[in-house]
């Protein structure tokens, strides 16, 4: 059986500015300890505008946790004003970039066919995306969380080869429990993690499906991330509002004590 190593991913989204992700970064770094990277991989991903500064930080003090972006462009380079392409993130020493976050998806239009594109462009730069899926309430009240979510995978993936796809992470938000503080059941989320790695198996082989980790988004904190965790196909969590409480996002990378 395959051994996934789960990760922790904080998305600060558009809060903390440079001056308070030195800060919040330090007092992760004095929290965590040896034990808790050889159990967990644990990520930041701050907003642009701080990525230097963590760099500086992660660099100087020759820090564990990875970081990250919450976007790319699906451009190289060019006259894209306001983007931020693949390579400069590469420069930055990013190692992951989320990708078709629900709330890119909601209020910038991004749709499959763009998510595509990013997946592709983080590749091109040597960066892992964190591509994310999942329902809205709508569908969800349907039934229809499954179907939904693999066609969002599928269009994600598209034209995506074997050898690049199975360093991808995917994570799983509901949309209806982001931000909301009502979390999805452990059962929800194991049946569409379930689902999401099923479908890599059919689009590429078992073997792949079983080395892809699974995040689970949504309401996440350190009181519910034991029961998600337990979850066979649940690799991880992306976690929002509770990543930018130091102490928190502490207690959920060490969900093992919770
Ligand atoms: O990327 C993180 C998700 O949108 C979850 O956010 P949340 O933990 O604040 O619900």
């Amino acid at each position: 059986m395959t051994t996934r190593t789960p990760l922790m991913a904080g998305n600060w989204k558009m809060n903390l500015n440079h001056l308070e992700a030195i800060a919040h970064v330090q007092k992760l770094s004095f929290a965590l300890a040896d034990k808790d990277y050889d159990a967990v991989e644990v990520a930041v991903l701050p907003p642009f505008v701080d990525l230097r500064s963590v760099q500086t930080l992660v660099d100087g003090d020759k820090l564990k946790i990875k970081y990250g972006a919450q976007d790319i462009s699906a451009h190289d380079s060019g006259a894209y004003t306001g983007e931020i392409s693949g390579s400069m993130l590469a420069k930055l020493k990013c190692t992951y970039v989320a990708v078709g976050h629900s709330e890119r998806r909601q209020y910038h239009g991004e749709d499959d066919a763009t998510c595509n594109a990013k997946v592709k462009a983080a590749y091109r730069h040597g960066l892992t995306p964190i591509l994310c899926v999942g329902e809205g309430l709508d569908v969800r009240k349907a039934g229809e969380q499954v179907p939904y979510t693999l066609a969002q995978l599928d269009g994600g993936l598209a034209d995506v080869p074997a050898e690049q796809v199975e360093s991808i992470v995917i994570a799983y938000e509901p949309v209806w429990a982001i931000g909301t503080g009502e979390v999805a059941t452990p059962e929800d989320a194991q049946e569409v993690c379930g689902a999401i790695r099923g479908r890599l198996a059919e689009l590429y082989s078992q073997e792949l499906a079983d080395t892809v980790r699974i995040q689970y988004g949504g309401s996440v904190k350190s009181g519910n991330i034991a029961a998600i965790m337990a979850q066979p196909d649940v690799d991880g969590a992306l976690i929002g509002g509770a990543a930018l409480d130091a102490d928190e996002f502490v207690k959920i990378v060490r969900f093992r004590d919770q």
